[in-house]
């Protein structure tokens, strides 16, 4: 471990460059180790950068039931991170094991692609190891599916696996849908490990039922560079080479495939982003009016970050009535909220979201598609819901899930893309990044609208949004990157680039 070097349990765990970090990857191998032993369970350990360049990499852990590490246990990972050597030795001093400690692995990202994840999937088995951890390597796959298996694998199913997977959602798809998905989506892997599993997926569900193409499969191109859904989010533009027809349907993964975001054009050719806030309102709605045509009567909300666009806030509320939190970003803090409803529906609008819903919910939704006293539309409601529901993977965001869930809500209300994103209309926006000496002197407060420290800085951005009719703008140190984010929204294209610009400068 190197003297002078801080890293921290941000976002979505450790991410850095790939070089010089393996005792970060070691360390992980032992607290997962440790929290195993605690929770008398096994723990996931993923290896991926997600979207992020290829140079990089990263590590993150996965509590039992699939959910995020537990917030209290951040700290420690950073403790442990960073405890110079001798610390280590006592933490490897720690005391008496509690049975045998188990972690689930998932390599991800193809071995050309992300070279390092090899030797950093050795440092976490060793780290483990040390600890007396058997450790089950299931070699590549995605994010949500290393969340899926791992949930079914404490949950008794100890024989679970990646083709589990496929069946379970390959089934969930054909048992929804009563006709075949009649025109094709095209999918942009961003030369992730989505490809593969996309494929794997599509081959189970069958072409004659829904036609997925996929684009950027890894054959040719880098891993996340020029493709995949945080490049077409934030640049607003299709994937690199992508030749693309009006009102065909286009989505993209990101690496690790916990996102996904749809793109196509109008009729005059200009690009139209439905990204998560409009995968999160096609959702809500969906949900709504199934409850409703069911007359069941349960708590439905949508939770959001401060990025979400202020015209799908408004649409949401004003429009369809439907209640909605605001949480700090990353996913940990969405799917916490989530979990206070009935039923939550949660995305960032990076395209990361999810349906939780309790069991108790579940249950009174799968008994009224059989109760002998509700009307045979209010069944019918109930069964395409609770349906509709098992092709969703609670556990975490899931683009291949996600995307099966577009196709049959789209098709079920016989829908193009062009309904979908008429739902309303995005005030136009952009984000952008700047760097400075040292990122964490800014706090933020009000989940994460408002700046607290520097003092000056928040009064600044007041000014300045004040002069851009429908002006809104913030920012917020990254919990991944070494930048400053900020995000501006106003009336016009130019007035948002405008405001973002002078935001930027304010931090600066
Ligand atoms: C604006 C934005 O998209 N931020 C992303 C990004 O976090 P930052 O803390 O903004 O770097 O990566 C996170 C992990 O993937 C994701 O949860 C989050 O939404
Ligand atoms: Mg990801």
């Amino acid at each position: 471990k190197p003297d002078n070097v801080r890293v921290s349990y941000g976002t979505a765990g450790f991410r850095g460059n790939a070089s010089g970090m393996e005792y970060v990857f070691f360390r992980m191998g032992m607290l997962a180790a440790l929290r195993s032993k605690l929770k008398e369970a096994a723990i996931g350990v993923m290896v991926t950068a997600s979207h992020n360049p290829e140079h990089d990499n990263g590590v993150k852990l996965i509590d039992p039931q699939g959910e995020m590490l537990a917030q209290s246990w951040e700290s420690l990972a950073t403790a442990l991170a960073n405890a110079p050597f001798p610390i280590v030795q006592e933490v490897l001093a720690l005391p008496e094991k509690i049975g045998t400690p188990c972690i689930f692995l998932a390599k991800i990202i193809i071995k050309n692609l992300r070279p390092s994840s090899l030797s950093l999937s050795r440092a976490v088995l060793d780290g483990a190891s040390a600890f007396g951890a058997t450790c089950h390597d299931h070699g590549l796959l995605t994010t949500p599916q290393l969340h899926y298996i791992l949930a079914c694998y404490n949950g008794g199913d100890i024989k679970v696996d990646e083709e589990h997977y496929y069946q379970n959602y390959a089934s969930a798809f054909k048992a929804l849908l009563n006709v075949p998905v009649t025109s094709p989506v095209t999918v942009d892997c961003a030369n992730g490990v989505g490809a593969a599993k996309l494929t794997k997926l599509a081959e189970r569900i069958g072409a004659n039922i829904i036609d997925i193409v996929v684009y950027n499969d890894g054959q040719s191109g880098k891993l996340n560079e020029n493709c995949g859904a945080d490049y077409v989010k934030v640049q607003q533009r299709a994937p690199a080479g992508l030749n693309m027809e009006p009102f065909h349907r286009y989505a993209s993964f990101d690496g690790d495939a916990d996102r996904l975001i749809y793109y196509t054009l109008d009729s005059d050719c200009n690009f139209i982003l439905l990204d998560g806030d409009k995968i999160a309102a096609l959702f809500a709605t969906y949900i709504r009016d199934n409850l409703k045509k069911a007359s069941i009567n349960l708590r439905l909300g949508i939770i959001q970050t401060a990025y979400a666009n202020g015209n799908s806030t408004n649409f949401l509320i004003n429009q369809q009535n439907i209640e909605i939190a605001c949480t700090p970003t990353g996913v940990k803090y969405l799917h916490e909220k989530a979990l206070t409803f009935d039923i939550g529906v949660y995305f960032e609008a990076n395209g990361h979201g999810t349906i939780t819903v309790n069991q108790e919910c579940k249950n009174k939704i799968s008994a009224a598609a059989f109760d002998p006293n509700k009307s045979a539309e209010e069944r019918f409601a109930a069964k395409k819901l609770k349906l509709f529901l098992d092709i969703i993977n609670q556990t975490v965001g899931d683009a291949m899930c996600d995307l099966l869930a577009v196709e049959a809500i789209l098709q079920d209300k016989n829908w193009s893309v062009k309904e979908w994103y008429r739902i309303y209309t995005e005030l136009p926006n952009r984000q952008a990044k700047v760097q400075v000496a040292d990122r964490r002197i800014i706090e933020t407060g009000d989940a994460e609208r408002k700046v607290i420290l520097p003092s000056m800085l928040q009064p600044a951005i007041d000014e300045l949004v004040r002069k851009y009719p429908s002006g809104r703008s913030f920012v917020r140190p990254s919990g991944t990157e070494d930048v400053v984010r900020v995000y501006a929204e106003a009336n016009t294209q130019e007035n948002a680039d405008d405001l973002a610009q002078q935001v930027s400068l304010a931090v600066y």
